[in-house]
């Protein structure tokens, strides 16, 4: 899968090791930064890798930043986009099965790495149900389309 992954300086070191992790595992990660931990703005990096999903260069987007909030609604300015933020598997697993979440959001100050790693894991391999959930995101998306966010 091709990933599209960014962070603020609060959530840098947690995106190095999922993206380390992610192309262990065989996944593209195209990296929009933050690249250190020196303080920056969260809205950047969250627009920047939405924009890759939104714009069909990565299959997915995974955020990090302190909470995951802020990185999170940025993504979810970016039509398209439907950004989980998410700090367990069960929400993760659902976000995918009801929602199709093409975004996910993961605060660094709030979990830690392991249950970040399994979050990641739950997302990235489950698919979503469609059925009724299917006309839920749909409306959620005409919204989107409507109202420009
Ligand atoms: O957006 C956030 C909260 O919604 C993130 O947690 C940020 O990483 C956080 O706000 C950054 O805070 P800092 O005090 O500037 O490190």
């Amino acid at each position: 899968m091709r990933i599209a992954m960014g962070s603020d300086h609060a959530g840098f070191e947690l995106k190095e090791r999922l993206a380390r992790r992610l192309r262990d595992q065989g996944h593209e990660v195209i990296d929009v930064g933050t690249h250190s931990t020196q303080s920056c703005d969260y809205p950047v990096f969250g627009e920047a890798a939405a924009r890759k999903v939104a714009s069909g260069e990565a299959d997915r987007a995974v955020l990090v930043c302190g909470t995951g909030q802020g990185i999170g609604m940025s993504a979810n300015k970016v039509a398209g986009i439907r950004c989980a933020i998410v700090s367990e598997a069960f929400s993760a697993r659902l976000s995918r099965e009801h929602n199709d979440a093409n975004a996910l959001a993961i605060g660094a100050r709030v979990v830690g790495p392991g249950v970040a790693e399994e979050i990641v894991d739950v997302w990235l391999a489950t698919d979503f149900l469609g059925g009724r959930h299917a006309r839920r995101v749909a409306q959620i998306d005409r919204m989107g389309a409507a109202l420009g966010a």
